[in-house]
């Protein structure tokens, strides 16, 4: 690690490599996983599904003595439109890339019959009420949405914990630099994503953050005032998240 400090009450811990990054987020989480699993019959955990988290998502699915059998996995969003064997579903993305190399108690999926329903909003809100999230491993967009909530939509206190939104302009951008559709006509213009609240209400945030497409992102996160215009900035306010960046990522807040 390079560097680590606070910034109001979110931790930052910078590292050299992506590769780095990935695998000390994953042992801090398992670590914690474990801990969790100690004093709790089952933990549920909310994934973010993008290229941002591979690293980590590949260095957690191979983490030993986690009993994944009292786990319920989330995940933070889910385009509309798309048919349910579509591989940029989110859920068929977190399918491949974790939730099918792990025995995990259940995966709650959003959206698994592809029927696009406010009802299922609705459902999916049911379920995180029912079983609040102990934990979320999240990423942070370059225009700093966390999950689907673009500036445009983030409420930090959204009275909902899941709802139908249209993706902004540069959202749908990073989708196709991210190499997910060809073009921004091809990105979907509506998606399911859990809120703000939904999302902080976790106990422990892991935000893993590489690459320097996300470094004016990142400057952002801790220079800009707390205000939904950054709805990451909303990190800074949770009492136990952590940052986890990279040198390119953190290249403007070295
Ligand atoms: N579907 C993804 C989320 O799951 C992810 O958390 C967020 C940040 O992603 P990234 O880290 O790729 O910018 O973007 C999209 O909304």
């Amino acid at each position: 690690m390079i560097k680590e400090f606070l910034k109001d009450k979110l931790k930052v811990k910078v590292y050299n490599t992506r590769g780095e990054m990935g695998t000390s987020a994953a042992d801090l989480a398992a670590q914690c996983l474990r801990e969790l699993l100690q004093h709790k019959d089952e933990v549920n955990i909310i994934f973010a599904a993008a290229a941002s988290q591979n690293e980590f998502l590949e260095a957690i699915a191979v983490e030993k003595d986690i009993a994944w059998n009292r786990v319920n996995a989330f995940h933070m969003d889910e385009y509309t439109g798309l048919p349910v064997t579509h591989p940029q579903r989110f859920g068929n993305f977190l399918n491949k890339k974790i939730f099918s190399k792990l025995p995990l108690k259940k995966v709650y999926y959003l959206n698994e019959d592809g029927n696009d329903t406010e009802a299922e909003s609705r459902r999916y809100a049911a379920l995180l009420e029912k079983m609040p999230p102990d934990i979320t491993f999240m990423g942070i967009g370059e225009n700093t949405h966390l999950a689907f909530n673009d500036p445009h939509v983030a409420d930090f206190n959204d009275p909902v914990l899941v709802k139908i939104i249209d993706l902004d302009e540069p959202c749908k951008v990073q989708q196709v630099h991210d190499g997910c559709f060809p073009t921004v006509a091809e990105v979907p213009s509506l998606a399911y994503t859990l809120t703000i609240p939904a999302l902080l209400q976790s106990k422990y945030i892991f935000c893993m953050v590489p690459g320097k497409n996300k470094a004016q992102a990142v400057k952002y996160t801790l220079n800009e005032s707390i205000t939904a215009k950054y709805p990451s900035t909303s990190l800074r306010t949770h009492s136990d998240a952590t940052l986890f960046l990279d040198q390119d990522s953190a290249s403007l807040i070295l």
